[in-house]
């Protein structure tokens, strides 16, 4: 008999990757590369406010009842789609300006982040994708399951090996410094 090889069914995502268009991805799969590496089960899409304003909607409104826990949101140019999407769920929402040819992501920045009092967008930097997965696996950690507990833990270890190797740099350049400048 032959074994069945199934493959073990995908976990239900708890963040959500949302761009204004396809052009986004190149930024904004540093988000998703990010929560691959805390193991957090992520969905990605295209959504615009402006191209799919129902979709767009529908989205926003279906976010928590489907188990996410956090919406990450990029667009570029007039970059309502954060914003928007925060006005139509209680989850927490991350901006990503992200920078196109012209106004070099100016325009995005400042689109996503003066949002009126009583509806916030948590925006990072232009182009500030793996930040906003980082966020967004922090926002995971403070859950009280297991996923939760799992990536507490990783981003300890994470931080650590961060600071690990800014001490690292800084050993090195404190050696070269003592070996005199040419
Ligand atoms: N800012 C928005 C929204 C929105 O905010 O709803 N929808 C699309 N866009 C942005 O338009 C740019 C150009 O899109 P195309 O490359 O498809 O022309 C993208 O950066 C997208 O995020």
């Amino acid at each position: 008999m032959t074994e069945s090889r199934q493959a073990a069914p995908a976990a239900d995502p708890v963040v959500g990757i949302v761009m204004g268009s396809d052009s986004d991805w190149p930024v904004m799969r540093e988000a998703a590369r990010a929560l691959e590496e805390f193991g957090i089960p992520y969905e990605a899409d295209v959504v615009s406010a402006h191209r799919m304003p129902d979709e767009m909607l529908a989205y926003g409104q279906g976010a928590a009842g489907r188990g996410l826990r956090v919406v990450i949101a990029g667009a570029g140019g007039a970059a309502h789609l954060p914003g928007m999407l925060a006005s139509v769920t209680p989850l927490p929402v991350v901006g990503v300006p992200v920078p196109l040819k012209y106004l070099d992501g100016m325009d995005s920045l400042l689109s996503i982040v003066q949002m009126p009092a009583g509806v916030p967008v948590a925006t990072v930097s232009i182009g500030g994708a793996r930040n906003a997965g980082l966020l967004a696996a922090r926002i995971v950690g403070t859950g009280s399951d297991e996923l939760a507990a799992e990536v507490r833990e990783q981003m300890t270890a994470f931080q650590d090996d961060l600071r690990d190797q800014a001490h690292a740099k800084g050993a090195k350049l404190r050696e070269e410094v003592a070996r005199g400048l040419d």
